[in-house]
This record gives structure tokens, C-alpha cells and sequence, in this order.
């Protein structure tokens, strides 16, 4: 199950290695957000492409168009196989990301998914309306954002697996959707707000779901995604 990604969110490389080596032979995507990469750098993410590893670095650019543009040069050099800006960031932003992207394009290195951040699946309707100061339902502000992440040119979105069956039926199957907010039956909610258990989410049609905690917090990580494979097969 190619389409599993696991968010290494972890203090240290070492920490990290721990679980990578629990994990060992199940074929699964490793995410790498903001607390590990802050921590251990590039060089854990070259060394995770080295393993054979396919890296989403979830780092959510969010910034003046050029600063992304070199952002997402950077990470193209790194060989990463997806990453993500905030489509809040705009549609010239996105598309200063995808120019970074192509200047750093060569035969080594591949062009990665670049996948744009809709709302955050910790965000529920109050916050959204209250805080973040966007009116509406949660579904349209995520679908708005879909929308303009499609015309400025980005492969998909990151959104809960609530919003996938829209986002599929407006702008297309091909358009990949990238889950978290993934909650195997009976485990703890935490800070998300918008979510679903793996099975549902790919019933919705989602192409790659994002599951930390109920892996890394597990007493046996490598049972509980054990658990989530055979309940998806
Ligand atoms: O909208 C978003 C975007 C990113 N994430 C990231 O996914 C994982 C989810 O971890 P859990 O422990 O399964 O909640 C985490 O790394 C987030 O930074 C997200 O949850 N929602």
C-alpha cells in the first residue's frame, strides 16, 4: 500500500531512524514536516531518498512569490517526491513555486507532486469563521482554495477526506488529494477536527492518506499500521 504516508514528526533523526526501523519492508511514503526537518536538516531527507524511501517534505511554504520560487528550488534539488505550499499564499505565489520547481528540474532530479494546503484539518467552522475571518462553510473556503490551486497549475491539494468526493467531482480524478486528519476507529482525535478512518477516506476516493500519531504514539507502531493495511485490504 504505496499510498500510506507516515508523518515522521519527531524531535531528533534519531528518533525517526527508531521508527523508520520498525517499519522496515512496508511499503509507505515518509512524511517529513517542520519539527523534523528543523531538527535534522537536509541531510535527513537525502538520507531517506538513499534508503529508496518516497519523501513528502511537508515544510507549507507560505511567503512572498520569489521566496518561494527559491523554497521550492531548493527542495526540488533535495529529490523529494511531493511538497506543499498554502494556496492561501495566492495563485502567483503557486506559480513562482512551480518555476522554482522546473529551474531546478534535471535528468537526476525528478519533478515533484507539488500540492497545495486548502484549510487545515485542525480547522473547523468556528475557527474559520472567528479567527481566520473566511465566511462560509469549511467545504467551500477548502474547494475555493482547490479551484485556484487547478488554475495556477499545481498537481493537487491537501484537504481532509471529507472534501474529496467534491474536489474529485469538480476539477477532476486526476487532480491528486492528499489526506490527513486519518483516525483508525476508536483512536484519540487530538488537535484535528476534520476526520475520517482510513478505509472511509479511500472509499471517498482520496489518493494518499497522512497518519502519524496513530502509528508513532502506538506502543507497536509497526502493529498498528499492520492493523490499518488489513483493515484497507
Ligand atoms: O491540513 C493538514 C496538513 C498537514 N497535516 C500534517 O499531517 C500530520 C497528521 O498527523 P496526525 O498525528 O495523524 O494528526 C501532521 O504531520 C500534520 O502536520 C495535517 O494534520 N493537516
Amino acid at each position: 500500500m504505496g499510498r500510506i504516508i507516515v508523518a515522521l514528526d519527531y524531535e531528533s533523526a534519531e528518533d525517526a531512524n527508531s521508527l523508520l526501523a520498525q517499519l522496515k519492508g512496508i511499503p509507505c511514503y515518509m512524511k517529513v514536516g517542520m519539527q523534523l526537518f528543523y531538527a535534522a536538516g537536509p541531510s535527513f531527507v537525502l538520507k531517506l531518498k538513499e534508503q529508496g524511501y518516497k519523501v513528502f517534505l511537508d515544510l507549507k511554504m507560505h511567503d512572498i512569490p520569489n521566496t518561494v520560487k527559491g523554497g521550492a528550488n531548493s527542495i526540488t534539488k533535495l529529490g523529494v517526491d511531493m511538497f506543499n505550499v498554502h494556496a492561501a499564499g495566492g495563485k502567483k505565489m503557486m506559480e513562482y513555486a512551480l518555476e522554482g520547481v522546473d529551474q531546478a528540474v534535471t535528468s537526476s532530479n525528478e519533478k515533484p507532486l507539488v500540492i497545495g494546503v486548502t484549510q487545515l484539518t485542525s480547522t473547523n467552522v468556528t475557527t474559520l469563521n472567528e479567527e481566520i475571518g473566511i465566511a462560509g462553510t469549511v467545504e467551500d473556503a477548502v474547494l475555493h482554495y482547490a479551484h485556484l490551486a487547478k488554475s495556477a497549475g499545481l498537481d493537487g491539494v491537501v484537504a481532509s477526506p471529507l472534501e474529496v468526493t467534491n474536489i474529485k467531482d469538480q476539477i477532476g480524478t486526476d487532480f491528486v488529494t492528499v489526506t490527513p486528519g486519518i483516525r483508525p476507529q476508536g483512536s484519540n482525535i487530538g488537535d484535528q477536527s476534520r476526520v475520517m478512518t482510513p478505509k472511509e477516506a479511500f472509499n471517498q476516493g482520496t489518493d494518499y492518506i497522512v497518519i502519524g500519531r496513530p502509528i508513532t504514539a502506538s506502543d507497536d507502531p509497526r502493529k498498528a499500521l499492520e492493523n490499518i493495511i488489513e483493515e484497507l485490504n
